[in-house]
């Protein structure tokens, strides 16, 4: 697949080494005005550094946009006249509606828009993915593309927000509570480091139940919990300080925070 990320940031490098390291690519053209900061990615085969977005565009059949939302615009007004139909457009912004990338472009090209995680660097990235009317034909493409690089989920591009919140913020939410657990083992007597190795493997255990099992979460717990034990004890004690409560509302303040940003873009 010949494939070029226009804006290689945060996101786009994760994507970058995601599909490196999983071999997805027949070319791989990586954009930014300053090319300083993916010199990681010099010397790898058919990879191409470039500042010039036009040209990747030339040369790639499937555009992964992951730019900031201000700067998408004007990125699109300037590549329109090298778009092809054959081009496959995936863009990655937060709150960039499909409505709007069709009043720069038209309707006639495949838009996708796909919600990854930085996880995608290690290939463990839930991706949610929608389409424009056009872009149905080309979804599989994405899906194949992103279901290398972890899971897939196609949606209505009205839950775009909300997969925003639970899984590309979601990577931040999980770390804090990651963190956390590994604040808890030091304080119980591990060292630093080993207090972390104790929190990721314990919460990737956790998933991995889920998603092996497909059980409830409260099935699992049900399974740990001795009656009058310490596991029961421990979990009451979070509930009463507002573990899920808290969580619940620090998500839904996530999705008020962008469609305030929507309403400001509108
Ligand atoms: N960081 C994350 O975990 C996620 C981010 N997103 C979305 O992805 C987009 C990018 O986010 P980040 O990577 O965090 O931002 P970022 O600011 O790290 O990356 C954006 C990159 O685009 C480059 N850029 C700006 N104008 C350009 C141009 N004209 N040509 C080529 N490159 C240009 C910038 O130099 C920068 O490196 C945002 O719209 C964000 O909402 C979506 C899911 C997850
Ligand atoms: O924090 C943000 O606004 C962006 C969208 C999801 C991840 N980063």
């Amino acid at each position: 697949m010949k494939i070029a990320i226009i804006g290689t940031g945060n996101l786009g490098k994760s994507i970058a080494k995601g599909l490196i390291t999983k071999n997805a690519i027949t070319t791989l053209y990586l954009t930014k005005r300053n090319l300083d900061d993916i010199q990681e990615f010099e010397g790898y085969k058919n990879v191409v550094l470039t500042t010039d977005n036009i040209e990747a565009v030339k040369q790639s059949d499937i555009l992964i946009f992951a730019v900031q939302p201000a700067h998408f615009e004007k990125i699109l007004n300037d590549i329109k006249p090298y778009l092809t139909e054959n081009h496959v457009l995936i863009s990655t912004i937060t709150g960039f509606l499909i409505p709007k990338i069709e009043s720069q472009i038209g309707s006639d090209n495949f838009i996708i828009r796909a919600m990854p995680n930085t996880a995608i660097a290690v290939g463990k990235s839930m991706t949610c993915i929608c389409s424009n009317k056009k872009g149905e034909k080309r979804i599989k493409i994405a899906e194949a593309i992103f279901n290398r690089l972890g899971h897939t989920l196609a949606i209505p591009e009205s839950q775009m927000q909300a997969a925003t919140v639970v899984c590309a913020s979601g990577i931040a939410f999980w770390m804090r509570l990651i963190r956390a657990t590994t604040q808890a083992a030091i304080q119980l007597g591990f060292d630093a480091k080993e207090a972390q190795e104790l929190a990721m493997f314990t919460s990737e255990g956790a998933a991995n139940l889920l998603i092996t099992n497909g059980n409830h979460p409260e099935e699992e717990i049900d399974r740990v919990t001795t009656p009058q034990g310490c596991t029961i004890t421990g979990l009451n004690e979070m509930e009463h300080k507002g573990l899920s409560s808290s969580l619940i509302q620090g998500m839904v303040a996530s999705f008020n925070k962008i469609n305030a940003i929507k309403k400001e873009q509108i």
